[in-house]
């Protein structure tokens, strides 16, 4: 099975670290992974889209940008008339993850936002069901849509408990149902 591509966009840092809690879920489950970045950060590399078309699923994350998703990851997206004409990622699943400074900023609005080119090429959209405890009891982030972290004024909030086990829930759910998909 090819790895789970686990593509993001981050500026301060906040979104990568939702990038890695989610890699690190998913690799848990024995499910390779590949991150990326819509351009490069110094962490991680920059994305090819051949990586992108030849995933066997994708997480796709950036910051919440005026409640929606970072104008870089929707450039990047309008690369990919030809993968979207040849259907190359249909029936693959795929969640979304953002940060946003405030808790009612637009978090929500920008993980709809994420999904709307992942439905357009056909992916399997995979969110946080309610059995998870940590969606109940959440203060921050964390949302049925996808996993969220609310980094507070100054972008310095570390990711909470029950944001990290909303994002661990998420990744392992990914990683579950591309396994079955693929088998
Ligand atoms: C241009 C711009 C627009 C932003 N828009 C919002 C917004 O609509 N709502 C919000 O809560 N935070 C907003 N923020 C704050 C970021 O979403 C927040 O700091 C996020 O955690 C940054 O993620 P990063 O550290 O991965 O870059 C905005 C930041 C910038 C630079």
């Amino acid at each position: 099975m090819a790895p789970i591509l686990v593509l993001y966009h981050s500026r301060g840092g906040s979104v990568r670290a939702l990038a890695e809690e989610l890699a690190d879920s998913i690799e848990a489950q024995g499910v390779d992974t590949l991150i990326r970045c819509v351009s490069e950060d110094g962490s991680h590399p920059q994305v090819d889209l051949v990586e992108l078309s030849q995933c066997s699923a994708l997480a796709f994350g950036t910051p919440t940008r005026f409640g929606m998703m970072a104008s870089q990851a929707k450039a990047m997206w309008e690369q990919t008339s030809e993968m979207w004409l040849k259907g190359e990622l249909i029936d693959k699943p795929a969640c979304v993850f953002t940060s946003s400074s405030s808790m009612h900023g637009g978090n929500e609005a920008t993980l709809l936002n994420l999904a709307t080119p992942l439905l357009h090429h056909g992916m399997l959209l995979v969110g946080v069901p309610y059995d998870v405890p940590a969606l109940s009891s959440t203060t921050s982030g964390g949302a049925p849509y996808g996993a969220s972290h609310v980094s507070g004024a100054h972008n310095n909030a570390q990711l909470s408990n029950d944001e990290k086990q909303i994002c661990q829930a998420l990744g392992k759910r990914l990683a579950t149902l591309t396994r079955k998909l693929n088998d």
